[in-house]
């Protein structure tokens, strides 16, 4: 493919958690040699996804805290740019955005932009297990779906048939004639979804005004969004959470809260040098993570283990898994919700330190 050819741009978005990095691994681990450049974009202010997604010799671009459909918008082509002058061998461009993105935005970006782009289509995840009707009140749910050009209803292994008619159902009432295929873990043959040309500008442009969006950059996200967040965090672990607080230390690692806010969705981002204890960790996920917390995700080190473990919490299901990259040993973690008290996540996060001997600083 020379430089002139068009590269064909691919947006994978979906609800926070839904399974897009799930889905971008899935597609890098089995495209072959295709030559295929990444730009990540996530809310909070420090990145995660970058070492959650498979290497490539492209490499991985990430913008952070902001979004690529509204605050940082204009930084999207720019850094597009930057990335198609850097390496002239690209063959596809993946985008794939935050949670609370809409696609609409970031396609008309993309198709006003350089000729050397031609949008193929937009994928929108929908987490299954997650999804209620209340998801459907969300502005940017919707447009998810509506102009999603391919539907992947994921996370199937945790519903029943009838949860996923029901969604269907539900997508059908916003969205006509939409293409749904379904996955676990975003295991799709590459080929009903990659270079398909799915992408209909024309369509686009009778939609977006159809559904009176604003989308002159000032895009303005804060839609009343009734999402039901009585999840029970019932993470069972059985552990004797026997504090003992006697390590009253100033901590020295840097934080700083992103107040921004999409929907009334805020994130707050923390990161230590020095590990979580394990028991703390529990005690902070059972006791007193709040269930308006809707998604988590962080690389953490703990005192009581030699490998970085990766988190992740989606709805009111939470992971803790081993990574065998190595990695610095420190903790990174976002948190996104509503109604977060930051400095009490904060001050909580800040508790799970571990203060033994081996890792006073001095
Ligand atoms: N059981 C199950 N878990 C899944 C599936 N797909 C993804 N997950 C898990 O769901 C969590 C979130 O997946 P991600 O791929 O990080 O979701 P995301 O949409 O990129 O998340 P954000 O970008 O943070 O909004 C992770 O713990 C995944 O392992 C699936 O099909 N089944």
């Amino acid at each position: 493919m020379n430089e002139t050819s068009n590269i064909p741009v691919t947006i994978i978005t979906g609800f926070l958690g839904s399974g897009k990095t799930t889905l971008l691994n899935h597609i890098l681990t089995n495209q072959g040699e295709l030559k295929t450049a990444i730009l990540v974009n996530e809310f909070g202010e420090i990145g995660i996804d970058n070492d959650l997604i498979v290497k490539t010799d492209q490499g991985i671009v990430e913008l952070n805290n902001g979004c690529i459909c509204c605050t940082i918008n204009g930084e999207l082509m720019s850094t597009i740019n930057k990335i198609l002058e850097s390496n002239k061998t690209i063959e596809y461009l993946i985008i794939e955005t935050t949670g609370l993105a809409d696609p609409l935005p970031v396609a008309m970006t993309i198709n006003s932009a350089t000729e050397r782009l031609r949008l193929d289509s937009i994928i929108t995840l929908i987490d299954a297990e997650n999804f209620c009707d209340e998801n459907l009140s969300s502005q940017i749910a919707r447009s998810q779906i509506i102009y999603g050009d391919i539907l992947i209803i994921n996370k199937c292994d945790l519903v029943s048939e009838e949860k996923i008619s029901f969604i269907k159902r539900k997508v059908s009432e916003i969205k006509n004639q939409p293409r749904i295929l379904r996955s676990i873990k975003g295991n799709v043959p590459l080929g009903l979804f990659l270079s398909v040309g799915l992408f209909q500008s024309d369509l686009l442009a009778k939609d977006s005004s159809a559904h009176n969006h604003n989308h002159n950059h000032n895009h303005n996200h804060n839609h009343n969004h009734n999402h039901n967040h009585n999840h029970n965090h019932n993470h069972n672990h059985n552990h004797n959470h026997n504090h003992n607080h006697e390590h009253e230390h100033e901590h020295e690692h840097e934080h700083e809260h992103d107040e921004s806010s999409i929907e009334g969705f805020t994130s707050l981002s923390f990161q230590s040098e020095l590990p979580f204890s394990l028991r703390k960790f529990q005690n902070f996920l059972d006791n007193q993570l709040p269930s308006t917390v809707y998604r988590a995700k962080g690389l953490l080190c703990f005192e009581e283990s030699e490998l970085t473990h990766i988190f992740h919490l989606s709805g009111k299901r939470f992971t803790l898994d081993d990574t065998k990259r190595h990695r610095k040993r420190e903790n990174k973690i976002v948190l996104i919700g509503k109604n977060l008290q930051h400095n009490e996540l904060y001050n909580q996060l800040q508790a799970c330190i571990s203060y033994t001997h081996k890792n006073k600083v001095h």
